[in-house]
């Protein structure tokens, strides 16, 4: 493919574009919306703790569509053992990538001791890589935030990556504000600490032969084309969620492959299809899968009167292709 004049589809990072880890949000049934309108964007699953997978339904956890590649397993740990056993669960599962949780500041995950915190012991988190790295061929990767509660100081930063990067993993998504650990809920801590992307650009400097991809904030093609100009790959978190009809564009802007010719209606009749066939396989309701996609239609006259429809539980005995036409029949006269 061509794009200004130089062929750039070998070179380009597999990290270029991603959709963030988002706990409840990019479960498998978002990850198959999502995949519908970009062939090429990076998915990560919600955090998966290693507990869950030690302890619990590994199927659960796990179970993904073939459909969804590249698609990347994030876990949630802090012991090396069982990172690694959980790392060679996920390659055995079929996962490209294994990333780990550096950056999550719930009191939860604090408790467990892992998310953000772990950024405060950077030789336990470049154990965890090595445990991991000894024992899968898939990219073991790290997401992280640029540092812990107030200490803006680069070097925290620096170290961290280095450390870790000597263990051998060299690709680091980074949202690029601190958390703050004590006094913020999850969501402030996505909002109130300053974004400071230039942090990241310097890491990028500083480690020039490591992949950055930065993350936060980041919602519009503009800014997407600013940071791509010096980093190696943008997440995109929220904005993917709320508004998924962006990615449609993101195949032809950022890989220089031809444009997404699906329509969202086009979109949501495959959805309908994917609903049928999960509710067939797995026994899933709809509005399991439904709850994704009231973004599609982000911004267009209607768009509130068709989310009603796709949310409104009282037609939960009614199949999915039944609720489409309700969603595109014209409201009833008062
Ligand atoms: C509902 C929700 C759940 C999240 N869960 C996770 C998670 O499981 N793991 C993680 O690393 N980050 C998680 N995040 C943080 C996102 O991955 C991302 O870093 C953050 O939203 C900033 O990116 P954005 O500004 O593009 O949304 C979550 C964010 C949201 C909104």
């Amino acid at each position: 493919m061509l794009l200004l004049g130089l062929s750039v589809e070998p070179t380009l990072s597999p990290w270029r574009m991603s959709v963030a880890p988002m706990m409840d949000w990019t479960d498998r049934h978002c990850r198959y919306l999502h995949r519908l309108l970009s062939r090429h964007t990076l998915l990560y699953t919600e955090m998966v703790t290693t507990g869950a997978l030690v302890h619990g339904d590994v199927q659960r956890h796990l179970r993904f569509n073939a459909e969804e590649h590249p698609v990347a397993l994030q876990l949630g740990g802090s012991e090396p053992a069982d990172l690694a056993h959980c790392a060679r669960l996920g390659e055995q599962w079929g996962y490209d990538e294994i990333n780990l949780n550096c950056g999550c500041p719930s009191e939860r995950v604090q408790r467990g001791a892992f998310g953000a915190c772990l950024m405060n012991e950077p030789q336990l988190v470049a154990d965890c890589v090595k445990a991991m790295v000894d024992v899968v061929q898939v990219p073991v990767t790290v997401k992280h935030r640029i540092g812990i509660d107030k200490d803006e100081s680069y070097g925290f930063v620096r170290d961290f990556v280095g450390t870790v990067a000597a263990a051998g993993c060299t690709v680091f998504i980074v949202h690029a504000r601190n958390a703050w650990l004590k006094g913020l809920s999850p969501k402030e801590n996505r909002e109130v600490p300053p974004l400071r992307y230039d942090v990241v650009r310097q890491l990028k400097a500083d480690f020039p032969h490591l992949t950055f991809a930065i993350n936060g904030g980041l919602n519009t093609d503009a800014a997407v084309q600013e940071q791509l100009a010096s980093l190696d790959g943008v997440m995109v978190g929220r904005e993917a969620y709320h508004n998924p009809w962006w990615l449609a564009r993101w195949d032809a802007l950022y890989y220089g492959a031809s444009e997404n010719t699906l329509t969202r209606e086009d979109v949501e009749a495959a959805m309908v299809d994917y609903m049928a066939r999960e509710a067939a396989a797995h026994g899933t309701p709809w509005a399991s899968i439904a709850r994704h996609m009231l973004g599609l239609r982000h911004g267009l006259a209607g768009s509130r009167r068709w989310r009603q429809v796709w949310s409104d539980h009282r037609l939960k005995g009614l199949p999915p292709h039944e609720v489409m036409a309700l969603a595109h029949a014209s409201p009833v006269e008062a």
